[in-house]
């Protein structure tokens, strides 16, 4: 008689362990996303957007110090090109407002590094995401962009097999709801944006021209950029945007990205760790159009300069506006095994090296800009070879982490 008792009694107090258990995880991780995403939450940006510090810092920094300076909305600014043309606007009077997410695809640390820079520079950075829309219309509201260049973006060819899920997000869904909020304004903002190489995919033509095909991608990242531009122009047709697009190729320098190649070579070479160098079928040499971060620069400033104003308002076109799209590239392609000896050389260390077959991950072969319609239409004239380029951000890499002492943890 007893017996069904205690089963049930035994029933009753594994399924109060159960939910006890359960709740215990749900708690945690309440607190573990509270703790580590401490401005997601809808009520802390909210919040945020009441500040009346936050607002002063955001108009002090949108003003133009110049006569007739722009007031430029830099998204992703807190990324290398974002801090770099940053840097470059407020240098000459512009006025910027930065807006980043502070992902955590790369290190942190060296974002806020750049923050920290850009603030000492009187640039401001709010911490955001370009896809939440309420965000973007306050900041329209407190300063009357007159340029938006919009460099946030998943970057990355290869991390695309690991998370599609994030180009996706922020290279489409960020991009339109960035447009969204552009096309209602007024007067509507003229918009630069950074498109990528990668949309010449399996092309074979070099060296790549803007009126080529790019219509087939081997990267869903450059498949995620080449839908960008399809986006452009729709916002362009509909809504009289000025769209710019801007196809950049391997941008490297001071200040770079930790997952492009030339940076975690240079970390892994001083460190005697192994690095591949790969190579495509039958010994075919890999080879890019590596760019340096000041020509880049240069390029980006002559195409927010020569973008006419958008026509529309409210929504509403009330004419054809300006849409275009650029090679930003070095036209000088060089193989990824003499980049690997120009940094050996520099470094004085002999990298640890093997050469190998080139995953099936998304990248291309060789990559190599004609830059004939840049150079006529934005002035843009790249003047920095490999060595040069790599010479100066060696320079900053060694001073940065100074990998023999005291900050090496890369
Ligand atoms: O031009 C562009 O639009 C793209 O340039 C870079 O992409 P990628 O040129 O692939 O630059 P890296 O990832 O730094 O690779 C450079 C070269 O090194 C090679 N590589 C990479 C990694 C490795 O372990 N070994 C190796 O030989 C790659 O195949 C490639 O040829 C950026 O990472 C993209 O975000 C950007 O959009």
């Amino acid at each position: 008689m007893d017996k069904p008792l205690n089963v049930n009694r035994l029933r009753t107090h594994f399924s109060l362990i159960k939910l006890i258990a359960w709740t215990c995880i749900f708690l945690g991780l309440i607190l573990f996303f509270s703790l580590h995403y401490p401005h997601s939450s809808p009520s802390n940006r909210l919040k945020y957007l009441e500040d009346s510090d936050w607002k002063y810092q955001i108009l002090n920094s949108g003003r133009p110090k110049s006569r007739n300076g722009f007031r430029v909305l830099v998204t992703g600014a807190a990324g290398f090109v974002g801090m770099h043309v940053s840097t470059a606007l407020r240098q000459r009077g512009d006025g910027v407002v930065g807006l980043d997410n502070f992902n955590g695809y790369y290190e942190k640390s060296l974002k806020r590094a750049r923050e920290d820079l850009l603030k000492s520079q009187g640039v401001f950075i709010v911490e955001g995401d370009i896809n939440d829309g309420v965000l973007l219309t306050k900041l329209f509201k407190l300063v009357k962009f007159t340029h938006v260049m919009h460099l946030a973006a998943q970057a990355g060819v290869r991390y695309a097999m690991k998370n599609p899920g994030s180009y996706v997000h922020s290279n489409i869904g960020g991009f339109v709801s960035l447009l969204e909020v552009c096309k209602l304004m007024n007067p509507q903002p003229a918009i630069v944006w950074a498109s990528s190489s990668s949309v010449y995919g399996l092309n074979k033509k070099v060296p790549f021209s803007e009126i080529d095909r790019t219509d087939n991608p081997s990267s869903l990242y450059a498949a995620t950029k080449k839908a960008g531009e399809a986006i452009a122009h729709t916002y362009n047709h509909i809504h009289g945007l000025s769209i710019t697009g801007l196809r950049f190729f391997t941008v490297y320098g001071p200040w770079g990205r930790p997952d492009m190649a030339y940076f975690f070579f240079t970390r892994d070479i001083l460190k005697g760790k192994q690095i591949s160098v790969f190579e495509g079928l039958n010994g075919f040499t890999v080879s890019r159009d590596f760019t340096y971060i000041d020509d880049i620069v240069k390029g980006c400033l002559g195409a927010l300069d020569t973008a006419t104003k958008s026509t529309g308002s409210g929504g509403v076109k009330e004419g054809p506006a300006q849409l275009r799209v650029y090679n930003l590239g070095n036209t000088s392609p060089v193989p990824v095994r003499k980049l690997v000896n120009i940094l050996e050389k520099l470094l004085k260390v002999k990298a640890n090296k093997v050469v190998s077959p080139m995953p099936a991950n998304g990248d291309v072969l060789f990559t190599h800009a004609n830059i004939s319609l840049a150079r006529r239409e934005l002035g843009y004239k790249p003047t920095t070879d490999l060595q040069s380029g790599l010479k100066k951000f060696v320079a900053w890499y060694l001073d940065y982490y100074k990998p023999s002492g005291k900050k090496s943890s890369v």
